[in-house]
């Protein structure tokens, strides 16, 4: 439509125009389109994630400047994606949402810019940055323009990791370079079915290696929260995938030099019966597992502990609680699980998560039962000891409060890497249960006393009678917290009904804590 635009009243129409087409820049049917692959569009995401009537928009009316296959005659205002900031439960991010219905959500030179302005613009005013990808990578039409631009998106990643907190969700496609940005990220949020992530897609993989892969099997969401551990949640759809993110932004602060927001929490400084329960919860034999969850709970405030990737390396459980209205950071073994053992996934995965905390100021609280590093030539040869040795490297170089409690078992590399005394932990408490030696008491016996038994079984002797009496002196004289806390190594030996109490008072105590590293450019962990 026409407007008189040597009227003002003209130049409001005709700019009430350019709003319009700029917010259904494909029309109607694309918007259907969308719907009909149960996905949101664009703006609808961008709506449900931030306050109503928050949002403010960048660049709106941009177009690309391409003219490569006749491009210059289509230009959809916005060109492909949505950007700018809002708030959400009151406080500040910068956004941007990829736009399936314009050019697939690819990335041109322009809407790369967008990108840019936004982890700019984060990065100046200390606001996380969510970006919502749905897009099939770089805009093929634009060549090296568009590879450029994810050049400076992944710089921007780097250079605001540990600074801003970068949250990615992923409601479409994401495949190609354009995956490495998401990858940056802390965290990766996808969608049940609608989301995929992947490097080389099924037709590529198909012509280069011969094999068949579906995309879902390749790239869907499961396969990135339980095999990959790309993604740190695995969302049932798109309402709960934006639940997830507004609840994790709530425990996260703004920026690395900003607190968390604090939750007014009336905390009860007596023991009650859900802390007495703890003192029934480690089974008598120590074979027998038992439900690490059930000690995070009585510790974090109303039980609420928001557990980043549940369905990777589940045999260590890391996520967010508030103690008192504060947010923690929990790091724990989880004996239902290869009986809490260290592999590489879980030493992985819990080094990264001590990395962001440390990284944003959030304290850190371990709760130890771990048997070792898990035995076995496959994870020698995946290189455990490089890889296991990043959860070393995390816990030594995080200054933020530590506080280690160790319930049961802590053996070996294994108790010196889960925030060990000497490792640097400002509290360690260990519960008249814990087991802290080099080795269970079967593996050392069989080293110590092989000669022994060896000789018993000549003799004609009972060789099981011996050893068992053997694994009891082992047990009584070494694997219990005693000799640790004859030593210092840990502070104190605790019944597990006063551990709530205990790590309450202990995080009041160490809310002021300052500590600082050797000045480097930076460390070299190994990757
Ligand atoms: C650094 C890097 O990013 S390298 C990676 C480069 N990108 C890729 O390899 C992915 C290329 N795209 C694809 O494989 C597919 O389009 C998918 C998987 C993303 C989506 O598949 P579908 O859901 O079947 O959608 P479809 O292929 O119809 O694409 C939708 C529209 O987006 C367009 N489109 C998709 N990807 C791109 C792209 N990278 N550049 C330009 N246009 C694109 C399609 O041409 C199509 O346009 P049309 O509606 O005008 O026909």
């Amino acid at each position: 439509m026409s407007h008189d635009l040597t009227t003002t009243a003209g130049k409001i129409a005709d700019f009430r125009d350019r709003q319009a087409r700029a917010e259904q820049p494909s029309g109607p049917e694309a918007i259907e389109k969308q719907h009909a692959r149960g996905k949101n569009t664009a703006r609808e995401r961008i709506d449900l994630l931030v306050d109503p009537g928050s949002f403010v928009e960048f660049d709106a009316l941009a177009v690309h400047r391409s003219t490569a296959f006749g491009m210059e005659k289509k230009k959809p205002l916005g060109d492909g994606v949505v950007s700018g900031y809002g708030t959400v439960d009151g406080r500040l991010i910068a956004i941007y949402s990829q736009d399936f219905s314009v050019y697939g959500g690819s990335l041109s030179q322009v809407n790369g810019e967008k990108i840019v302005k936004v982890q700019e613009f984060a990065l100046r005013n200390g606001c996380p940055v969510v970006g919502i990808n749905d897009g099939g990578g770089a805009r093929i039409q634009e060549g090296v323009a568009s590879l450029a631009m994810f050049a400076d998106i992944f710089r921007n990643n780097v250079h605001a990791s540990g600074v801003v907190p970068q949250i990615s969700l992923i409601m479409g496609p994401c495949a190609g370079g354009a995956a490495y940005s998401p990858a940056l990220t802390d965290y990766v949020v996808m969608v049940d079915k609608t989301s995929h992530m992947f490097i080389t897609g099924p037709d590529v993989i198909k012509t280069v290696t011969g094999e068949d892969v579906d995309m879902e099997t390749l790239g869907g969401a499961r396969q990135h929260n339980a095999t990959t551990g790309t993604s740190t949640y695995l969302a049932s759809d798109e309402a709960d995938a934006i639940e997830f993110v507004r609840e994790l932004l709530d425990f996260l602060p703004s920026n690395n030099l900003s607190e968390a927001p604090v939750v007014e929490h009336d905390q009860e400084l007596e023991v009650d019966d859900d802390d007495l329960a703890l003192d029934g919860l480690i089974p008598d034999s120590a074979n027998q597992p038992y439900d690490m969850r059930k000690v995070i709970e009585q510790i974090v405030d109303d039980a609420h502990f928001l557990e980043m990737q549940s369905l990777y390396a589940p045999n260590v459980m890391i996520g967010y609680g508030r103690v008192e209205g504060h947010t923690v950071g929990i790091v724990a073994n989880q004996p239902m699980q290869f009986a809490g053992t260290l592999d590489i996934s879980a030493s992985e995965k819990a080094a990264r998560f001590v990395r962001h905390c440390d990284a944003f100021n959030i304290p850190i609280i371990t709760l130890v039962d771990v048997p070792g590093f898990l035995p076995g030539k496959d994870q020698e040869f995946q290189g455990i000891i490089r890889r296991g040795a990043k959860l070393l490297y995390a816990y030594a170089e995080a200054t933020v409060p530590k506080l280690t409690v160790i319930t049961r078992k802590a053996y070996g590399g294994a108790y010196i890497v889960m925030g060990s005394k000497k490792l640097g932990a400002d509290l360690n408490l260990a519960w008249p249960t814990a087991q802290i030696g080099v080795m269970g008491a079967q593996g050392a016996v069989n080293i110590l006393y092989r000669r022994d038994l060896a000789a018993v079984a000549e003799a004609g002797g009972d060789v099981e009678a011996k050893r068992a009496k053997i694994i009891q002196g082992y047990e009584e004289e070494l694997l219990n917290p005693y000799q640790a806390a004859q030593l210092g190594y840990v502070d104190a030996v605790i019944a597990p009904s006063d551990t709530r109490l205990q790590i309450i008072r202990g995080l009041r105590a160490l809310r002021d804590k300052r500590a600082s590293l050797p000045t480097k450019k930076h460390g070299n962990i190994p990757l």
